[in-house]
């Protein structure tokens, strides 16, 4: 087709954003060279894109990128400072970044007020420190039925019914609806946090070191309970934690961490047998986590 027109102008929302000559502004533009290609499988439940974060001027995250597939436990591993956190609290939008996190194929807002209320709902955090996570005037009833009225709009009768199938589902008594986090043990009140992620019935779990406050042993049954969820019903978890001989048990993939890039992600087999980067050899030579 022959341009028949000096001048091309292209409105958007009654603004315009390009004008000049037809073989400038209809001619096919490539990608900014800024612009991350990422190809996102059809069954990505939670992916990162080239995002970068800061504190103040400082730089902690560099141009991060991942895929956590449906209902995998993907680990994100890394030495202390390298980024865990801040990239976990700018998945669920408690930190602000660049780039992009796309949940279930649906771009998210950057930051949590922005977001929509299925995205909210969808993609649930739990954080590290129990006790700073858990309201200390507050029963653990009362910790539940507040996600469960506000965000699932549910009335008190069924909302009261439906905090007892939680503790259930988190393996504690329904008794416990009066207790209050000062009475439970540091285990218990984890797995009250996890009820408590758990009534938005979200798709999935960003959890944050939430083993770390807590014994082997206790840490164990913490996990194992998360494979559980996966399994029942069908959650995604994004697996935060410094221990490799974690991810060897529990994680299908893995992305390694250091000082804010991705220096290395797969398969967790495949990494953790011939771990290619320096930082990913130390931690599996400080755990032993190497597969038989
Ligand atoms: N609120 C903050 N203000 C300024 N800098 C921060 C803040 N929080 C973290 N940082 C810095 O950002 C970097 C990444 O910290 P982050 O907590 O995300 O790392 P991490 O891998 O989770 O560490 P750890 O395993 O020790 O918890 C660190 O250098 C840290 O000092």
């Amino acid at each position: 087709m022959r341009p028949v027109s000096d001048e091309v102008v292209i409105l958007e929302a009654g603004r315009t954003v390009a004008s000049g000559p037809p073989a400038r502004i209809l001619a096919p533009r490539r990608p900014p060279k800024t612009a991350t290609a990422v190809r996102v499988p059809v069954d990505a439940a939670l992916s990162a894109a080239g995002v970068c974060a800061t504190y103040g001027r400082r730089t902690v995250l560099t141009a991060v990128s991942f895929t956590a597939r449906e209902r995998e436990c993907l680990a994100v591993v890394g030495p202390s400072g390298s980024g865990k956190s801040t990239l976990a609290r700018c998945l669920v939008g408690l930190h602000p970044y660049r780039g992009t996190v796309t949940l279930h194929g649906q771009p998210v807002a950057r930051a949590t007020g922005d977001r929509t209320a299925a995205h909210r709902r969808d993609l649930q955090l739990v954080a590290q420190d129990s006790v700073a996570a858990l309201n200390p005037r507050e029963t653990v009833g009362q910790a539940l039925l507040r996600p469960l009225r506000h965000l699932r709009g549910l009335p008190v009768p069924q909302a009261s019914a439906e905090a007892t199938n939680l503790l259930a589902r988190v393996h504690l008594p329904a008794g416990y609806v009066d207790r209050r986090p000062a009475s439970l043990s540091g285990g218990e009140r984890q797995r009250v946090n996890l009820a408590r992620a758990l009534a938005c019935r979200p798709r999935v779990l960003v959890c944050d070191e939430v083993t770390s406050a807590l014994d082997v042993h206790t840490g164990e049954a913490m996990l194992a309970l998360l494979a559980e969820l996966r399994r029942d019903l069908g959650l995604t978890v994004v697996l935060i934690t410094h221990d490799l001989a974690t991810v060897a048990r529990w994680a299908d993939a893995v992305v390694v961490l250091d000082n804010g890039r991705v220096v290395e992600s797969g398969p967790t087999a495949a990494v953790l047998r011939a771990p290619g980067h320096a930082v990913t050899r130390a931690l599996v030579g400080a755990t032993g986590a190497a597969p038989d």
